[in-house]
């Protein structure tokens, strides 16, 4: 099993960190500073490390101004395996894990499978449907390895069947054989996505009741994206006139979402900013729990801001199951004590806190 934990990580040209290098990462790592230290560019760096990407803005906003590329390099322990990525303005992309070039992001992401806790994470419960298929099939491509194939097919499918629509005057045969297609794979597809949303409903709800037992009631539904009575054959042939008058696929794994409700009312509408972020925590934490339950290792936590929108009590609550997890965890805060006067004191030995300033990072002598 794969028990991923950052050891050291070095970081050339992200926004404001020009050459920053930390080479004594623990299993939490607290990140506090100034507004605009680079506190959060740190975060954006491990993410670029696992998925090849920041989680805030375009590559090109991230390369530090005046520079044509970011380079990433980590250690994974055990086993010292290093993980590399460097991105270039022009667009081009290296990774390379264990000192060989990789071709595919899905190979980092598996070694270094992150979640991230922060402002726009709120997505999850306020944006569109896209944020929570995202969010699902993040857990379904690391728990069941077939389903990266299938959605890849999925998306070929639709697009390619939303292109014969596009071009009218279709034969009945030729939209057949890519609704047969659709249809085998969307099948496939929320099979998944079914199977996982049942094992993540359950560890939801238990890690809620202990974040926020005020909040027992919240309910979970998964929506497969077409009446759920119907084979996927079924809808698509139903939605067929209306695909043709539109141009488009309009029943699908491509409309799936989780809604998230609390006494029959939208958590989104209901909920305070706070209670939010508490849902949003049992989201990512119950994802986090899963994983290494279906023994695919360990999630890195990535908390951009953890206190904001939560008061003590609550952020102690969020500490509390993020130490539970026992997962890397790599939290941001402005004033040294916000998370270290909240984080469980048993894991003093696993704590450590850095000090950043105008790009600068300094450890800080354990608590
Ligand atoms: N491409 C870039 N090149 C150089 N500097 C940049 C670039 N993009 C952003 N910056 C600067 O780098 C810093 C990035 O700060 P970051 O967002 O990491 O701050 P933070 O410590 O998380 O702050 P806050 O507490 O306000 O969230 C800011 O000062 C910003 O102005």
């Amino acid at each position: 099993m794969n028990i991923a934990s950052l050891s050291r990580i070095h970081i050339d040209n992200v926004r404001n960190l020009q050459q920053v290098k930390i080479d004594t990462l623990r299993k939490v790592n607290v990140f506090y500073g100034p507004n605009g230290s680079g506190k959060t560019s740190i975060l954006e760096a491990i993410h670029l490390l696992g998925m090849a990407r920041s989680f805030r803005g375009s590559i090109k906003s991230l390369i530090t101004h005046g520079q044509s590329q970011t380079t990433v390099f980590g250690e994974l322990q055990p086993g010292s395996l290093p993980l590399g990525i460097q991105r270039e303005l022009t667009g081009d992309v290296t990774l390379k894990l264990g000192g060989r070039p990789v071709r595919t992001v899905a190979a980092m992401a598996e070694q270094l499978p992150i979640q991230v806790i922060n402002a726009d994470s709120f997505d999850l419960l306020t944006g569109s449907p896209s944020a929570r298929r995202q969010y699902l099939d993040w857990g379904v491509f690391h728990v069941e390895h077939r389903f990266f194939d299938q959605w890849q097919r999925f998306q070929r499918g639709i697009k390619q069947r939303n292109m014969l629509l596009r071009r009218g005057k279709l034969s009945p045969e030729e939209l057949a054989v890519w609704t047969r297609e659709l249809a085998a794979c969307g099948e496939i597809i929320t099979t998944y996505r079914r199977a996982y949303f049942e094992l993540l409903e359950p560890r939801f709800q238990a890690i809620i009741a202990q974040l926020a037992p005020s909040l027992a009631g919240l309910e979970l539904r998964f929506r497969q994206g077409w009446d759920k009575q119907l084979s996927y054959i079924r809808a698509l042939e139903n939605s067929e006139p209306s695909d043709r008058e539109q141009c488009y696929t309009h029943v699908g794994p491509q409309r799936a979402d989780i809604r998230v409700l609390i006494g029959g009312h939208l958590a989104a509408d209901t909920l305070s900013r706070g209670q939010q972020k508490l849902v949003v925590c049992g989201l990512k934490l119950a994802q986090g729990q899963l994983l290494t339950e279906k023994g695919r290792g360990r999630c890195t936590y990535l908390v951009d801001d953890l206190p904001s929108e939560l008061d003590q009590q609550h952020c102690r609550l969020v500490c509390e199951q993020l130490a539970g997890m026992k997962a890397q965890v790599f939290i941001t805060c402005v004033d040294s004590e916000d998370v270290a006067a909240v984080w469980p004191v048993a894991d003093g030995d696993e704590f450590t806190m850095f000090h950043v300033e105008h790009g600068g990072v300094s450890a800080v002598e354990a608590r």
